[in-house]
């Protein structure tokens, strides 16, 4: 995707201080551009083994019957017709068909033998033998039911999960490890995916450490070791990773480095003589698609287009700050540059009031439950925009609009990356 022509028709930029809602939406149309002027294809065919977090670009087809025959879904027996059944010796992989009264062991998932009409589990079978001096030379003993057994009991037939031609996902699927655990089990080798979104990290400040306990006035680096999971569950994938320190020329190189579809920032988005991504991005010749947002925490982020088409998301350098600004611009982005429409929020219901913010947003890291009612959305305490302690317990941020809640009050949830 790089090396774009200018978009024909680009987005209209949220306004300055967009409010949450466009902030999104402006986002998600920047991401569909990605694709939609990307001069490199975007389809490609992966193999299983590399397509989780994929996005399907077509629909997916079972060749073949699934099941592609019929098999026994338990231990015990294949029989035919009504018992009591002389069982065959053997097994079912030695027996091609049965007639009626007989029956031969089975494990669960053989193929049947032919003719037969059910499967006797073991636990309802007994066996004695059968009276001497009428018998084939064959039949050993004679197996009985405990219990009736219906006609077609415990098998599985063939095309009972899909017939063959049938469509088994959708284009536009994001592919989790049931996803493709279905596919192998249709036969497939590979699927037709959308190319993942390729993007590069730049983590600023000069007060940023890596490691081990931080010395007075230095923070450990909070994004580090999560952007990559999170940008992986948004639907892109880290291929670069840049660290600066507050300075104005490496702002610009690494903000401006080729090879990405989209550039994460962190840190430096505010107005103080350290802060160099704004400056960064006019030297650089960037459209601002989103110059802050009306949100609590996360309000300095910024969304825009570099010259080449790359969008750079800048967050926030205070880490809660930044968790929400990245689930409310990067979501969008990813869904759109990979051919997903915005993603959806999930309904809940708030247990904490929350106070009017005239013409903010709030988004509060929360873990969700049920109960009878429905989905319980319960607020994190340690939900500072500089703590994590509250988002590491949650599993989505509520959405708090501007005129608040009262507990009981339906309230949208973003989910988390990882979640
Ligand atoms: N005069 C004003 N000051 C600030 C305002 C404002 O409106 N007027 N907004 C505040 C808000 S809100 C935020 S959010 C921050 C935005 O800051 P920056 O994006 O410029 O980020 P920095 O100044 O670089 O850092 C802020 C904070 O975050 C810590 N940080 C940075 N990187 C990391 C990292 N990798 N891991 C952990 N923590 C990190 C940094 O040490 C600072 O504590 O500005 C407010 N100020
Ligand atoms: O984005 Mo700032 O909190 O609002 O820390």
């Amino acid at each position: 995707m790089s090396d774009r022509r200018p978009p024909e028709a680009p987005p209209r930029p949220a306004a300055g201080n967009a409010a949450w809602p466009a902030a999104r939406e402006t986002a998600h149309l920047a991401g569909r551009q990605l694709i939609d002027t990307a001069d490199e294809p975007v389809r490609q065919p992966v193999g299983l083994e590399d397509a989780l977090g994929h996005v399907l670009s077509a629909d997916v087809h079972a060749t073949n019957e699934i099941p592609h025959f019929a098999a026994s879904a338990m231990d015990g027996w294949a029989v035919a017709g009504d018992g009591p059944w002389q069982v065959l010796d053997g097994d079912a992989r030695t027996t091609t068909s049965l007639s009626p009264g007989e029956g031969v062991v089975i494990v669960t998932g053989s193929p049947l033998p032919g003719g037969a009409t059910a499967v006797l589990r073991r636990e309802r079978g007994r066996l004695a033998d059968a009276p001497r001096g009428g018998g084939t030379g064959e039949a050993r003993r004679l197996l009985h039911a405990t219990e009736p057994v219906g006609h077609l009991a415990d098998i599985r037939p063939a095309g009972r999960e899909a017939h063959a031609g049938e469509r088994l996902f959708s284009a536009g699927t994001f592919l989790t490890p049931g996803h493709l655990a279905a596919a192998a089990v249709a036969g497939l080798d590979e699927l037709p995916t959308l190319r993942v979104p390729r993007v590069g990290l730049v983590l600023t400040g000069d007060e940023v450490v890596t490691a081990g306990l931080p010395g007075h006035g230095l923070v450990r680096d909070a994004f580090g070791p999560v952007l990559p999971a999170a940008v992986r569950g948004l639907g892109g994938t880290v291929v670069d990773s840049t660290r600066i320190g507050d300075d104005h020329a490496a702002t610009v190189r690494a903000l401006g480095a080729g090879g990405v579809d989209v550039v994460i920032a962190t840190g430096g988005t505010g107005h103080s003589g350290a802060d160099h991504i704004r400056p960064a991005l006019a030297e650089l010749g960037a459209e601002l698609l989103v110059d802050q947002i009306a949100m609590r925490p996360g309000h300095p982020a910024l969304l825009a287009r570099r010259c080449d088409g790359a969008l750079v998301i800048a967050l926030p350098g205070n880490p809660l700050a930044a968790m929400a600004a990245l689930v409310t611009l990067g979501g969008p982005v990813l869904a759109g540059a990979t051919a997903r429409s915005l993603p959806v929020l999930r309904r809940a219901r708030s247990t904490e009031r929350f106070d009017p913010l005239p013409g903010r947003y709030r988004l509060v890291p929360a873990r969700l439950d049920g109960d009878e009612s429905g989905v319980r959305a319960s607020a994190a305490t340690h939900r500072g925009p500089a703590m994590l302690r509250g988002l590491a317990d949650s599993s989505c941020f509520l959405a708090v609009p501007p005129e608040g809640l009262s507990p009981g009050d339906g309230v949208d949830c973003v989910p988390l990356p990882w979640t």
